[in-house]
């Protein structure tokens, strides 16, 4: 991974993670978070919370992509049907696989579209606008309904952390505010189609609200 976050760079490895027949590949998926995660620690230490959580999903996740039933975690998809078929699901409460493929990336699925609903804010906003407060709208509108009080409320601290709405343009080094705001437009598309992608899996095979 690059030192320097890009957002050219999150749009490059979601736009990978799709295949032709619309599957998302696990590697690109969680590369995608990686780079995010790489974002997230560059803001300081109050967001370590929410960044150790990531990284430990994304360590379970990697976990199965190098392990020795490697062949079907290559994408979401074949994940959710090798898991399925093979009982290695907590489905309705947890037991003897807590730390399954489908439970660990529905919490980045969930996340996934906190991200989508905080950019489309941000690519939409004026200079006036608050990343405080387009974060928490997100927030609350996406994951805030699946963590409890207290973690909602470590939440809400760590929001009036983030810098400003410039600060967050130029770390996105993309250019000036036009090209990010264009670029935002090319990202979200794919951020929002790998997301339902994911969804229509997920709830075809009533995995949305696996504990
Ligand atoms: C393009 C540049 C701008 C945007 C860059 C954003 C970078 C964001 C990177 C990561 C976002 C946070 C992802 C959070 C994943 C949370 C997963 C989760 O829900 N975990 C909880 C449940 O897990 P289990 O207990 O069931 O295993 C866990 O309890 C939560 C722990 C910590 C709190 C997570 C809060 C998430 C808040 C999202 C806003 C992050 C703000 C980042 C600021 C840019």
């Amino acid at each position: 991974m690059a030192d320097t976050f890009s957002l050219q760079r999150v749009l490059e490895t979601f736009r990978s993670s799709l295949s032709e027949k619309k599957e998302v590949y696990m590697k690109y998926y969680i590369a995608g978070w990686q780079e995010l995660v790489a974002f997230m620690n560059s803001l300081g230490n109050v967001f370590s919370f929410i960044s150790k959580d990531v990284v430990s999903k994304i360590q379970i996740l990697e976990n199965f992509l190098l392990g020795e039933n490697r062949s079907h975690y290559v994408t979401i998809q074949s994940m959710v049907k090798y898991e399925l078929e093979n009982d290695l699901v907590d489905l309705t409460k947890r037991g003897s696989h807590p730390e399954s493929g489908c439970r660990t990336l529905l919490r980045l699925h969930r996340a996934l579209r906190w991200l989508e609903l905080f950019l489309e804010r941000l690519r939409t906003s004026t200079e006036d606008s608050k990343t405080s407060v387009m974060c928490s709208d997100a927030y609350n509108e996406s994951l805030a309904q699946h963590h409890p009080w207290l973690i909602r409320k470590a939440v809400g601290v760590a929001f009036c952390a983030l810098p400003g709405r410039d600060t967050f343009f130029d770390v996105m080094n993309a250019g000036d505010h036009m090209q990010v705001v264009a670029l935002l437009g090319e990202s979200l598309p794919l951020i929002a189609e790998v997301y339902q992608i994911t969804e229509d899996l997920y709830a075809k095979n009533t995995l949305l609200e696996l504990p």
